[in-house]
């Protein structure tokens, strides 16, 4: 039977008379890649905030693995399994890359006990160095992040949301800013880590080509609405997804 990793039943939300996300539901279900798109301004990143506990819907709920997400706080979600990558860069500059990635591990697991009591890396330089060598940034590991180009950064941010070894990454415009060959790595190493762990993700994109090679399902948003639903071929033959895109 298939796992629903993430379930997102009637969520609505508004911000004064704007109705960002209306009735929303669907499910996300265990090693899938779900990429949610939809025209500026069609919702996405409130269902995201909705999720991710950083805005309260008006209405609807969301769990995670069965387990009731909403009013939860990032390190909360992040034990649950919960990772995830920022539309703007979250790596701090003046640190290394390891040491970027051993501060997201000691976030997801809410581990301030053991940054105040246990060894100073929490355990967590080996499951770093993997990550580093796993998306190839290990000529990179001791320089400081805001060295790196644009592009290694976004690499490095997107290694962050994955440790701790999350059930659910929800990534927010993963390719947004980065040159071509950089994007080709990204997606090729996102799907080698789906394939090999069976993460799910959901990944917000306005990269239509990055978003449908990478994605095996995709829900389309438009006005706060989900109009369509299916795989990248469907959605690209879509009527209706095609007439909301040209019409915004
Ligand atoms: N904090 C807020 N206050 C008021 N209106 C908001 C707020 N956040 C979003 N909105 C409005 O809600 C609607 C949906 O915005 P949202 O950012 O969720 O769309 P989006 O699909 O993520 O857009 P984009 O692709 O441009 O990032 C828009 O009309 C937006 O102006």
């Amino acid at each position: 039977m298939t796992e629903t990793v993430l379930s997102i039943r009637n969520i609505s939300k508004s911000f004064g008379g704007i109705h960002a996300v209306r009735d929303v539901s669907f499910d996300v279900y265990k090693g899938e890649v779900l990429g949610l798109i939809g025209p500026n301004g069609s919702g996405k990143s409130t269902l995201f905030n909705c999720v991710l506990g950083q805005l309260k819907p008006d209405a609807g709920g969301v769990t995670v693995t069965g387990q009731d997400v909403a009013g939860k706080r990032a390190c909360e979600l992040s034990k649950l399994g919960v990772g995830r990558t920022f539309q703007q860069l979250s790596v701090f500059p003046e640190m290394s890359v390891l040491d970027n990635l051993i501060l997201a591990g000691q976030e997801h697991r809410g581990s301030m006990f053991s940054r105040l009591f246990g060894p100073s890396d929490a355990g967590l330089t080996e499951e770093a160095d993997r990550m580093i060598s796993f998306f190839r940034l290990g000529h990179l590991r001791d320089e400081l992040a805001g060295s790196l180009s644009y592009g290694q950064q976004k690499l490095v941010d997107a290694a962050m949301a994955f440790m701790a070894n999350p059930a659910l990454v929800l990534l927010d415009e993963p390719a947004g800013g980065v040159n071509l060959t950089m994007l080709g790595h990204l997606k090729e190493r996102l799907k080698t880590y789906n394939r090999e762990h069976e993460t799910t993700f959901v990944v917000i994109e306005h990269n239509m080509e990055f978003v449908m090679s990478l994605c095996t399902r995709i829900v389309v948003l438009a006005e706060g609405a989900i109009i369509a639903e299916g795989t990248p071929e469907e959605i690209r033959a879509n009527q209706t997804v095609i007439d909301a895109y040209l019409g915004s």
